[in-house]
């Protein structure tokens, strides 16, 4: 489904990806791990073309993904979450993950200008739509409330109801459990996995946290100054030298 080859992504003299190399069949869970500066966030931004791709392929579904513009990125079933929340903070929560669904809404600047019966059609669906997400993700309580002043864990599922609003068919999580109690990583941990099943989801998730990693992930991928250095089942990457002295040794 995805197939990463020869990935390399140079700033000046710092290489943050090194001909790195990996595949995600559909419907995996893959994990990413590696400690700070292995070149995971930037792998992620090549994958959403935030960052140019100094060398290598992507294929997405057979299509070449160096080749797609930015913009059209959503469009090809791809959404994110960002470290640091790429949230509005004045906008209600609904707003919010509205914003997630814009890519649904077919009407036009003049159609919407000129608010038709279709566009009305159409923006009561996408409400509709993000009104059930707000009730999965047990957001319903808050969909009125600007989401600056929620708890951190409350916008850590908004960040995801966002992501999920563009009904991606890849998800890549960058630290969905950082900040997180350990009763709210167990609670995430739950709810992805049933999303995961709900909605055919195929996902990549950058974390730090091992017990989340290794007790969710059918694979993880480990990346060391920016190379790959292991890439198996979680035991495997568990068991595996260089992983334990570059990063779980740490880690642990
Ligand atoms: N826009 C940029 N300009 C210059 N250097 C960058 C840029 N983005 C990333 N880097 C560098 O690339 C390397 C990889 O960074 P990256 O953020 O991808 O690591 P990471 O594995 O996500 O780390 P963390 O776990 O801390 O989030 C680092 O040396 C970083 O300083």
């Amino acid at each position: 489904m995805l197939e990463v080859s020869g990935l390399t992504v140079r700033f000046g003299g710092i290489t943050a990806l090194d001909h790195v190399g990996f595949t995600v069949r559909p419907g995996d869970m893959v994990g990413l791990i590696g400690p700070n500066g292995a070149g995971k966030t930037t792998l992620f931004n090549c994958l959403t073309r935030r960052y140019q791709a100094d060398e290598g392929t992507v294929r997405w579904d057979g299509a070449d993904l160096l080749a797609v513009a930015p913009h059209a990125i959503v469009a090809m079933g791809i959404a994110r979450t960002f470290q640091n929340l790429g949230l509005f903070p004045e906008l209600s929560v609904r707003d919010n993950v509205l914003v997630g669904a814009h890519r649904h809404a077919k009407a036009g600047f003049l159609s919407a200008a000129l608010r038709l019966p279709s566009v009305r059609r159409e923006e009561a669906a996408l409400r509709a739509e993000a009104d059930a997400l707000l009730d999965r993700l047990d957001l319903a309580a808050v969909a009125d409330h600007p989401a600056a002043g929620l708890p951190f864990g409350t916008l850590k599922r908004i960040e995801l109801a966002r992501a999920l609003a563009a009904r991606p068919r890849l998800l890549l999580l960058d630290e969905p459990c950082n900040g997180l109690s350990h009763g709210e990583v167990d609670e995430f941990a739950a709810l992805l996995r049933a999303l995961r099943e709900e909605r055919e989801l195929t996902v990549i998730v950058v974390e730090h946290h091992m017990g989340f990693v290794m007790g969710i992930c059918d694979r993880v991928v480990c990346l060391e100054f920016g190379s790959k250095i292991a890439d198996g089942t979680p035991a495997e990457v568990q068991n595996d030298q260089a992983v334990r002295d570059a990063y779980l040794g740490a880690a642990a």
